[in-house]
């Protein structure tokens, strides 16, 4: 553990230890692994193509945006976020983790509901995880220590910030609206987005294997990155559990409840799960709940209204339903299943 992130050899260590534990517990299970879907192989998506000044190679790369926000509801980015950036936050978060002890660490336990900073752990077998949540938009907290946290997590967040307006207009145009929609739909210039620092312990030293149980999250879409694969499993449409295998040089992009709303259902938002069985070495992960801004009132758009496709949701604010469950906001927790109207004749 001392030695965690000492650089890019580490990472590349640390996943190929884990890639081969995947690969041994793939060949030494029976022969059905020739049954795996390939059709749920996780969709990729290069970001810079959406913009294309080439009209071809932009229609072809929103069509497959698409396909993979309405037969997925995840996918991998290339092309968002550089490298650096993301290998600089993950670098922040273990030093965080690293460079802090328990006692400085647990500052940030709960105070108050409108803590703006929030650290957790869990170690029980319902969940098993450290974790510290930020609000990192419209305004960015973080912790003091240690110095380096700063400025590698807000360079993440400014270049993430970007790309989510990005992903905003591309995704306003493959639902049939201005590039705009979105972006004012949500008022994302105030959105709401709070990112969660997980650490998760190897699976020796943890009270079970689950790391985080089965749960969607609410928002706009949740940006993910980890120090190594392996872990976070996502649920398809078909009913199959895939694991997140992030490549190098992408993100993993997950679309969240308020778009799901927003379309009346037609976008799912995917639960998900983190199991530690296969983590010889702990792993660590962000993800970045992107919201709406907190005042907005999100309900389903009326394009995605009809007779035979009557209003699935209830519409409220985007805070009314964060704190629906009794969570606070900082919590970020699913209220969906309390927004879903029961189908009626
Ligand atoms: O750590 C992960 O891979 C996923 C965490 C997660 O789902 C969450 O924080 O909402
Ligand atoms: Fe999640």
């Amino acid at each position: 553990m001392a030695n965690r992130m000492l650089g890019q050899e580490c990472f590349d260590l640390k996943n190929k230890a884990i890639s081969h534990l995947h690969d041994f517990f793939l060949n030494s299970i029976n022969s059905d692994i020739s049954a795996i879907d390939l059709c749920d192989e996780i969709p990729t998506i290069d970001y810079s193509l959406l913009f294309s000044e080439n009209h071809d190679e932009r229609a072809k790369s929103l069509e497959h945006l698409g396909k993979a926000c309405q037969e997925f509801g995840f996918f991998y980015l290339i092309n968002g976020v550089e490298q650096s950036v993301v290998e600089g936050a993950l670098k922040g978060i273990s030093d965080f983790f690293e460079l802090t002890n328990q006692e400085e660490r647990s500052e940030y336990l709960k105070k108050n509901p409108m803590d703006r900073i929030r650290w957790g752990l869990r170690s029980h077998a319902g969940e098993n995880r450290e974790y510290l949540k930020i609000v990192a938009h419209p305004e960015y907290h973080c912790p003091s220590k240690p110095a380096s946290f700063r400025g590698a997590i807000g360079e993440y967040f400014k270049r993430m910030h970007e790309v989510e307006l990005g992903l905003a207009k591309a995704i306003s145009k493959i639902l049939g609206y201005e590039e705009t929609y979105i972006e004012k739909e949500f008022k994302l210039e105030a959105g709401f987005d709070v990112s969660a620092m997980n650490l998760y312990p190897p699976s020796f030293q943890s009270k079970g294997s689950i790391g985080v149980p089965e749960h969607t999250d609410p928002g706009f879409f949740v940006s993910l990155i980890q120090d190594v694969n392996g872990g976070l499993q996502m649920l398809t449409h078909k009913g199959n559990w895939v694991t997140v295998n992030i490549p190098r040089n992408a993100i993993f992009i997950n679309l969240g409840d308020h778009l799901e709303i927003l379309s009346n259902g037609k976008y799912k938002s995917h639960i998900h799960q983190v199991i530690l069985d296969n983590n010889e070495v702990n792993r660590i992960s962000m993800a970045t709940l992107h919201g709406p801004s907190l005042d907005i009132f999100v309900a389903p758009a009326s394009r995605f209204i009809d007779e035979s496709h009557p209003p699935a949701y209830r519409g409220m604010t985007y805070k009314e339903s964060l704190e629906l469950n009794g969570s606070d906001e900082i919590d970020v927790q699913s209220s969906l299943s309390l927004l879903r109207i029961p189908f009626s004749l």
